[in-house]
C-alpha cells in the first residue's frame, strides 16, 4: 500500500495486512454476530454510560469518517460496568456507512448489514492516555450502535440521545476496525438499533474522502467486513 490506508481497491481492507500483519490476528473486528451461538452471561452488568455534552470539542472529517472528539482530561463522559471493570473515558465517536442502505455497518447480525454503525470509543483510565491504552489488551471499549430505518430527528450530537432506549448488548474481545487494527478493544454492540432518516444518510454520503483540490471521491463504504471469530465466544447481556 504505497499511499495511506483507505477503503479503495488498492488500499482497502483486503490490503491492510501488508502494512498491518495483525489484520490476520486472533481477535480482529468486526465480526458477524450469530445470535443462535451467543451465550447469555447472567453475570454481565447493565452498561453505566454517563455522557456530558459540554465535553464535546469538535466535529471533523478525518479522511476515513466523521468524528466528534471529546475532552478526556477528566471523568466527564464515562462508560462503567457492563463487561468492563474500572472507568473508561469517552474519547470520540464516529460512524461507518455504505453507498446505499443495503450495506454500511461493520458488525453484522446473522449476516444482516445495517446502513450505518456508530462507534463510541472509550479508553481505560488505568492508563495515562488514549495512545497508551490503545496498545493494551484491556485498553479500549467501543460501544457499537446500528443505524437503520426511517424519519427521525438527529440529536445535536449529544451521544446520550444517540443511544437506543434499552441497552441490551453483545460483547466480545476484538480490535480496532481500522489500521493499526490493535487488538485492544472490548466490543459492546447494542442489540437495539437507532433510527436515521434517508436524508440524514445522504448527509453522511455527501462527505468526501478527497481533500481540497483533489478529484472528488465520496466518503462511502468506509467499513471493514466481518473477520474470522477464531477462538472467541460472543456473550449476551440478556436472553
Ligand atoms: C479507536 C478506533 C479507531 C477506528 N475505529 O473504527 C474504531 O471503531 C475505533
Ligand atoms: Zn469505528
Amino acid at each position: 500500500m504505497s499511499q495511506g490506508w483507505g477503503y479503495g481497491a488498492n488500499n482497502g481492507p483486503n490490503k491492510w495486512h501488508e502494512t498491518f500483519p495483525i489484520a490476520n490476528g486472533p481477535r480482529q473486528s468486526p465480526i458477524d454476530i450469530v445470535t443462535g451461538e451467543v451465550q447469555h452471561d447472567p453475570k454481565l452488568k447493565p452498561l453505566a454510560l454517563r455522557y456530558d455534552p459540554s465535553a464535546s470539542l469538535d466535529i471533523i472529517n478525518n479522511g476515513h469518517s466523521v468524528q466528534v472528539t471529546f475532552l478526556d482530561d477528566e471523568d466527564k463522559s464515562t462508560l462503567k460496568e457492563g463487561p468492563i471493570t474500572g472507568t473508561y473515558r469517552l474519547k470520540q465517536f464516529h460512524f461507518h456507512w455504505g453507498a446505499s442502505d443495503d450495506k454500511g455497518s461493520e458488525h453484522t447480525v446473522n449476516g444482516k448489514m445495517y446502513p450505518a454503525e456508530l462507534h463510541l470509543v472509550h479508553w481505560n483510565t488505568k492508563y495515562p492516555n488514549f495512545g497508551e491504552a490503545a496498545s493494551k489488551s484491556d485498553g479500549l471499549a467501543v460501544v457499537g450502535v446500528f443505524l437503520e430505518g426511517t424519519q427521525t430527528t438527529f440529536a445535536d450530537f449529544d451521544p446520550t440521545l444517540l443511544l437506543p432506549k434499552t441497552l441490551d448488548y453483545w460483547t466480545y474481545d476484538g480490535s480496532l476496525t481500522t489500521p493499526p487494527l490493535l487488538e485492544s478493544v472490548t466490543w459492546i454492540v447494542c442489540k437495539q438499533s437507532i433510527s436515521v432518516s434517508s436524508a440524514q444518510m445522504e448527509k453522511f454520503r455527501a462527505l468526501l474522502f478527497s481533500g481540497e483540490g483533489e478529484p472528488e471521491c465520496r466518503m462511502v463504504d468506509n467499513y471493514r467486513p466481518p473477520q474470522p471469530l477464531k477462538d472467541r465466544k460472543v456473550r449476551s447481556s440478556s436472553k
